[in-house]
């Protein structure tokens, strides 16, 4: 495109992106805002994903781009759910439509996407370290270009944004700049001091055009004339002190502090970036803006379309109306154990709503804790509730688990602390894709000494499992279930806490599962019998420790089939392989398990890639019984 100094109307579409945006004028960019918020809207509303956070990030991202020059200046974006924009800008307008689609773009930035998604993000508060390392990079290898990073004010709770800052605050040059989208919201409401206190930097209202202000000003005034000059001297140093030292947390830490500035005026963008440009220096941008902003119903009511499914636009409503799920039924539970019981307390860590902790925050706030981003934290405060006697319950999804390993370890499992998990999203989750995949609690957990794991494959079961995790077991113990609601066939119901055979007649074959493969696996046991081919199931509900005697149990099947809806490095199935070959085992043991990380799919897609679902399961027994003609 020519240098368009006229204000003609211009599209998406007759561009080329990001390049041509920086042609434009501020108002035929407002216009492509518009556009880019309809197109975001109309998208969502058909393939689900994360809305409002994009809706608020509209004007920011297309000013970055205006003003960095991506790929070579290297935008990160924190958690990277609100890069939808950034993605439209940079040679996706096309296949915006396969949003977290199965072979589609992804819903977070991705290098193997585009050579403008600088980094793999899901997980929060990353970007400001990934940022700082790319920057130190840059001046190793001469290079003037920008490290950018994104960080919503949600995300600055987490500990990994104070280790960065504390790091890269040096008093050196450095082409760093860090940008606070703050919108005064995490998923539901920010919590904590911090977000008090953003609250404080945002109501001061034009700080950094105060700031500058009085900077020039104070300049201006000579001082001549004595008991004048003393008169003006003293109220220069007042305004210094009240206005130019006056220091955010930010500046504190070796940062320029830049804002507020209202994050939906490109023009307030524009300057302030201009400005960040020139200092040479790590900057932090303080940008102010409203999560939802353009569409009413995310507008009132962020949280709700923080992550929403497919939505009607006309009324906003969602395409399937909320059921029960495994995280509701969860936090029903808690509050029923919790309701007899004043030692039961409820930990999350920013994710009230998604584990289902809003009904236990309801009916016991004081026995309530959301500690913000900070998986870490939440394990180690749960460790000094249960050193006082208390009986802490943390629901964290699989995936953020992984944050906590060493707490969990070094702050629990050691001092034999009873602590319980309530492990949410445990499994395939989906769109979201290999960030978000719940494959490795198992693993990770497996390797603590003395942990227990339940992993119910139904609403009635996980209750029972609650119960015991809560009274019966001790140290840590996880209760572990999937993300979305039960779905079991009637006749599938088999409850126990520990393990169940589901036997057929003569049959040399047995499939060994857990969780909501059991479903599955009951299915496929079936298919089977239709097929002329018995195949027992063995259910594992206490998934670990393993009962000393399974082996016994066990060894005399001719084939034996596990089944693991987890990395299979270090899960359930790579143990009971070890006892078999310890017992010397010399039928056949194979193992269907995920063995690398896991794209973003249907979940249903997902398990039927691994072999996971009841079709699959039946394919593959018959394939590897057909030996012998039997099961
Ligand atoms: C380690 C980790 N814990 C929890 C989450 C779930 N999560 C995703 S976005 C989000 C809120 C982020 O808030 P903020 O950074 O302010 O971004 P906004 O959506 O408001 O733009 C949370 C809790 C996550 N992605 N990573
Ligand atoms: C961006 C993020 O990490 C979460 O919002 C995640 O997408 C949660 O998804 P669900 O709560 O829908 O499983
Ligand atoms: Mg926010």
């Amino acid at each position: 495109m020519k240098e368009n100094i006229n204000n003609e109307k211009v599209t998406l579409e007759e561009l080329e992106l990001p390049q041509d945006l920086k042609k434009l004028s501020l108002a035929q960019c407002a216009s492509l805002c518009k556009e880019i918020r309809n197109l975001l809207i109309s998208t969502v509303s058909k393939t689900g994903g994360h809305l409002a956070s994009n809706l608020g990030a509209v004007e920011l991202t297309m000013a970055i781009h205006r003003n960095f020059n991506s790929p070579d200046d290297k935008i990160v974006w924190d958690v990277g759910h609100q890069s939808y924009t950034h993605k439209i800008l940079t040679g996706r307008l096309e296949r915006f439509s396969t949003l977290r689609q199965e072979g589609g773009i992804s819903g977070f930035p991705k290098p193997e996407e585009s050579e403008h998604d600088t980094f793999i993000s899901g997980h929060s508060s990353t970007s400001v370290s990934v940022a700082c390392g790319i920057a130190e990079a840059m001046k190793l290898q001469g290079k003037e270009n920008y490290a950018v990073a994104v960080i919503g004010d949600g995300a600055i709770s987490g500990g990994m944004f104070y280790e960065a800052m504390n790091n890269c605050g040096r008093d050196r040059q450095r082409n760093l700049i860090v940008i606070l989208n703050d919108n005064n919201m995490s998923i539901s409401k920010s919590v904590g001091a911090l977000s008090k206190y953003l609250t404080s930097l945002r109501n001061t209202e034009k700080y950094l055009h105060t700031k500058r202000a009085v900077e020039r000003g104070l300049k201006n005034i000579p001082l001549v004339g004595s008991s004048v000059a003393k008169g003006i001297k003293n109220v220069k140093d007042s305004v210094k002190s009240n206005i130019l030292e006056q220091s955010t947390m930010f500046e504190d830490m070796g940062f320029i502090y830049l804002g507020p500035v209202n994050g939906h005026s490109l023009s307030e963008l524009e300057e302030v970036f201009h400005m960040a440009k020139s200092y040479h220096q790590p900057v932090f941008i303080h940008v102010k803006t409203v999560k939802g902003k353009g569409y009413m119903p995310a507008e009132q009511n962020p949280g709700e379309y923080h992550g929403i499914s497919k939505f009607d636009i006309a009324t906003g409503n969602p395409e399937v109306a909320a059921a029960d799920s495994y995280s509701t039924v969860f936090g029903k539970e808690l509050v029923r154990i919790g309701d007899k019981d004043e030692k039961i307390c409820a930990i999350t860590a920013a994710m009230k709503y998604g584990t289902g902790l809003q009904f236990f925050h309801f009916k016991h706030p004081e026995r309530f804790f959301d500690v913000g981003i900070a998986e870490q934290h939440a394990v180690t405060f749960a460790g000094g509730l249960a050193s006082m006697g208390m009986i802490p319950v943390f629901a964290v999804y699989s995936s953020f688990l992984q944050r906590a390993y060493d707490q969990l370890v070094h702050d629990v499992a050691i001092g034999k602390l009873h602590v319980v998990l309530g492990v949410d999203r445990a499994g395939i989750v989906g769109e979201d894709g290999e960030t978000h995949q719940g494959l490795l609690d198992v693993p990770m957990l497996t390797s603590i000494p003395n942990t227990v794991i339940f992993s119910p494959s139904c609403y009635s079961e996980m209750k029972m499992c609650m119960k015991k995790a809560v009274y019966d077991e001790k140290g840590l113990v996880a209760v572990r279930y999937p993300r979305g609601a039960e779905n079991v066939d009637f006749s599938s119901f088999h409850l126990t806490t520990e393990h169940l055979f589901i036997r057929e007649n003569n049959s040399s074959t047995l499939m060994i599962t857990y969780g909501r493969l059991y479903n599955e696996a009951y299915n496929a046991q079936r298919a089977l019998a239709e097929k002329g081919f018995p195949c027992d199931i063995l259910k594992l509900t206490r998934i670990y420790p393993l009962d000393d005697d399974l082996g016994e149990e066990i060894k005399t099947y001719r084939h034996i089939v596990f089944f693991e809806e987890a990395m299979g490095e270090g899960g359930i199935s790579e143990k009971v392989g070890d006892i078999l070959s310890e017992m010397g085992y010399c039928g056949d043991y194979s193992r269907v398990t995920a063995n690398g990380f896991v794209k973003q799919a249907t979940v249903r897609s997902c398990l039927d890639k691994l072999g996971l679902t009841s079709e699959k399961m039946t394919e593959y027994i018959l394939e590897r019984c057909k030996d012998d003609g039997k099961a």
